[in-house]
């Protein structure tokens, strides 16, 4: 809670009401009921003629205070006596003080009006903003609805397919384009923000400018009949996208309900939904992410110690291959000098021309202007020996998954670049400890793993050592903040936190398979369960050497839990590798698309022999929840291995790994909390079931146990194990 408004009122007579709750002057309930005072004070007070609401330090708002929805979840009051009546604040605040007052109020808006941001400014009787606002309803994104009337105010001034567009993909619009919409009313410099404000809440007063209530215009509205269709166009798009989500559907239908029946009868159906969405778990699970994505900078014994970032100019890339090109557009389109080194002068070419297509593909997207291509290409340099190492401030080396040529490559870093160079790693599971071990370099030494194509995935796994120092793992957070990364800071293993998590998805589906369940089957529950795509499409993309590479590392390292199936084998043996080949567990054809492959059935059949499992007819009669329960089962014993082994400091920390390194849906709040929604006992007694008739794959891990013998959630704070970080 907290925060609160400010009423100053000049000699003009215009009343400035300024929203004041750090950091981006969200709307608590204080604000709220500030705000309403503040309205009732200009309202009343002989010497306000006008009004005019701004945000304090250069931000509108950033919407309803998020951090007020756990407990309005738990049903306690946050609202008492006036403020718990239906509709108090879209209607009696927003409706009936602000919009129906009889003296005009302009919204001064500059950085961010989002959410009940923008429901407030639309509430005022006219908008003036600076041309890098942001505005926008991204209330969907946390699995609700807007709230203060925003279903019902943004269509009636942009339009309705604007407007549900806005909506449906929470996506804001800058000051500009918001002024082509006709969401605000006038573009000005910041400067004069406030000076231009005043001016047109009084140019209104004296109707030189028209004063005119969003809530009641009609005439971006379509008529009926076509407003119907635009609507249902909408909903099957939103179902096509978002099979798993209601609120999308009910975001339409409270729109609906306001251009039927009029915007009043809109709001109080935008209540009753919000009320309901607001409880659901997709809401939860959102609101969970918002905050775990925003706590994973937060790393105990590294940023609490008062380091400041180093700053990094120049990074040298080993490597130039879909990984090694990909970090390579990342950082100079983020200002950093890249220097790009490769073996030979072909496969620099090759790395050097992957980067240019990847921006080249951005021009053609129209997100890069030719020029800004121009500026960003020329940051780069390839080369192919180590002489232009020597002032490089951080490496990263991006070379195939072989430990003994990554131990040669950190021994000739070590001599190349200088003593204070961070040396990273990109690799996906190999111990970065063996990685070093050849080096005296170990407290420079972190991985870098980033996830294909990493000029696009937003995750950032960090890796540190025991040994890495906590400036080392400082310097590379800011690196990842200023190319736009989420970072995750865990602790060294043999596939660190994303790909422990990923490694049982693929052997669990594997091990279905052998027993007799249909692989398009498993692929299609899990694509519904809300995964992007399934464990064996994944595999084909991914290709058939990465999965086996990165595989024998698990193999080696963990053969009590390791399923050996000899499925992709038995198809590498007859050139089928993924996607690439296009043959994997699907044929591709020229378009990539994918289809089923009955030859698949030979290869099953054959590794079934050779590792002597039969087919057991449940197998073929598995339900979607029966697949999803033994594909993520296992990977949530996985996860409570590696939260346990203290590699990840917080569960949720986990849960953004999933969602941001495996593409776990948010909307059920990544794996730890999924794990937690499903009940830690139902968990355990499924895999000691499993691993009762199935062997040690299943096997439920001690935390897990632990965890279902108490009844106690997954995701609370570790007491026994010591972090590893
Ligand atoms: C009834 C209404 O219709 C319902 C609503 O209004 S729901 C809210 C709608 N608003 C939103 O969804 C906006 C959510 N916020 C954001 O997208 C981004 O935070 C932002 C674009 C505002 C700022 O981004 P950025 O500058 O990168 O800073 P970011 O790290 O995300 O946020 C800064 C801090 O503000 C907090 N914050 C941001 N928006 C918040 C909000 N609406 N309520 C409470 N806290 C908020 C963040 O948690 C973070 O806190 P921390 O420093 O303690 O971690």
């Amino acid at each position: 809670m907290g925060g609160t408004t400010t009423i100053s009122v000049g000699s003009d007579g215009v009343a400035i009401i300024t929203i004041i709750n750090p950091p981006v002057n969200s709307l608590s309930f204080d604000v709220l009921n500030s705000l309403k005072e503040s309205f009732d004070q200009a309202l009343q007070r002989d010497d306000v003629k006008a009004i005019v609401v701004t945000g304090a330090r250069g931000k509108f708002s950033g919407g309803f205070d998020i951090s007020a929805f756990g407990a309005l979840q738990e049903g306690k009051a946050m609202t008492t006596g006036l403020a718990s009546k239906p509709g108090y604040v879209s209607i009696d605040i927003l409706s009936d003080t602000m919009e129906a007052a009889r003296k005009p109020s302009v919204a001064a808006i500059d950085g961010l009006a989002l959410g009940g941001g923008l429901e407030v400014a639309m509430a005022c009787t006219a908008r003036i903003a600076t041309s890098t606002a942001q505005l926008g309803l991204p209330e969907l994104q946390l699995g609700i609805i807007p709230g203060f009337g925003g279903t019902q105010r943004l269509p009636r001034l942009v339009g309705l397919a604007k407007a549900l567009e806005m909506m449906l993909t929470s996506k804001p619009v800058r000051g500009e384009e918001a002024h082509n919409l006709g969401l605000v009313d006038a573009i000005v410099s910041g400067d004069e923000l406030l000076e231009k404000a005043r001016q047109r809440a009084l140019d209104i007063l004296a109707y030189k400018k028209p004063w005119v209530l969003s809530l009641y215009r009609t005439d971006k509205i379509e008529p009926l009949g076509e407003a119907r269709e635009i609507l249902n166009f909408a909903r099957a798009q939103a179902r096509r996208q978002a099979p798993n989500l209601q609120h999308p559907q009910i975001c339409i239908d409270v729109i609906e309900e306001g251009i039927i029946s009029g915007p009043r009868a809109g709001l109080l159906k935008e209540y009753e939904a919000f009320q309901v969405l607001l409880k659901s778990d997709t809401c939860k699970s959102l609101i969970h992410v918002f905050f775990a994505q925003r706590g994973t900078t937060r790393v105990p014994g590294v940023t609490d110690l008062g380091l400041k970032p180093r700053q990094i100019r120049k990074i040298a890339i080993l490597g130039g291959g879909l990984m090694g090109s990909g970090i390579a557009t990342a950082l100079i389109l983020n200002g950093y000098q890249v220097v790009l080194k490769e073996v030979n002068q072909k496969f620099l070419d090759a790395g050097l021309g992957r980067v240019k297509a990847n921006l080249t593909s951005s021009v053609k997207k129209g997100k890069l202007t030719q020029e800004k291509f121009e500026k960003t290409i020329s940051r780069l340099k390839g080369v192919l020996d180590y002489e232009s190492f020597k002032d490089v401030d951080m490496v990263i080396e991006a070379v195939i998954e072989n430990v003994s040529l990554k131990q040669q490559i950190f021994l000739d870093l070590e001599k190349h670049c200088s003593p204070n160079c961070i040396l990273a790693s990109n690799t996906s599971t190999i111990d970065l400890d063996l990685i070093g071990e050849k080096t005296k370099s170990h407290d420079r030494i972190v991985g870098a793993h980033f996830f294909s194509p990493a000029h696009v995935m937003p995750l950032l796994e960090i890796v540190r050592t025991s040994k890495t120092s906590p400036q080392t793992v400082v310097d590379l957070l800011d690196v990842g903040k200023k190319i736009r990364k989420t970072p995750v800071v865990v602790g060294n293993c043999t596939g660190f936190a994303v790909n422990r998590m990923f490694f049982p998805y693929a052997q669990s589906a594997l091990l279905l398979v052998e027993r007799g369940a249909d692989i398009y089957k498993i692929d299609r529950a899990i694509t519904k369960f809300g995964m992007p795509m399934g464990p064996f499409r994944l595999c084909d993309l991914a290709g058939f050497d990465v999965a086996v590479a990165s595989g024998s590392q698990f193999v080696f390292n963990f053969p009590e839990r390791t399923y050996k199936s000899m499925i992709i084998p038995l198809m590498q043996e007859d050139k089928r590798a993924g996607e690439t080949t296009r043959k994997g567990f699907y044929l591709y054809n020229d378009k990539r698309k994918a289809s089923p492959d009955p030859e698949i059935k030979m290869y099953i059949e054959k590794a079934r022999e050779i590792s002597g499992v039969s087919v057991e007819p449940k197998f073929g009669k598995l339900s979607d929840k029966d697949i999803i329960e033994m594909v993520f089962f296992p990977v949530v014993n996985e996860a409570c291995r590696v939260y346990a082994e203290g590699i990840a400091v917080k569960a949720a920390d986990l849960d953004i790994a999933g969602v941001m390194g495996m593409g776990f849906p948010p909307y059920r709040g990544g794996v730890m909390f999924w794990g937690d929604s499903v009940g830690s006992k139902y968990i355990y007694e499924k895999l000691n079931e499993w691993s009762k008739m199935y062997g040690e794959f299943f096997k439920p891990c001690d935390y897990l146990a632990q965890r279902a013998a108490l009844g106690a959630p997954l995701s609370s704070p570790l007491d026994q194990a010591k972090p590893r970080l």
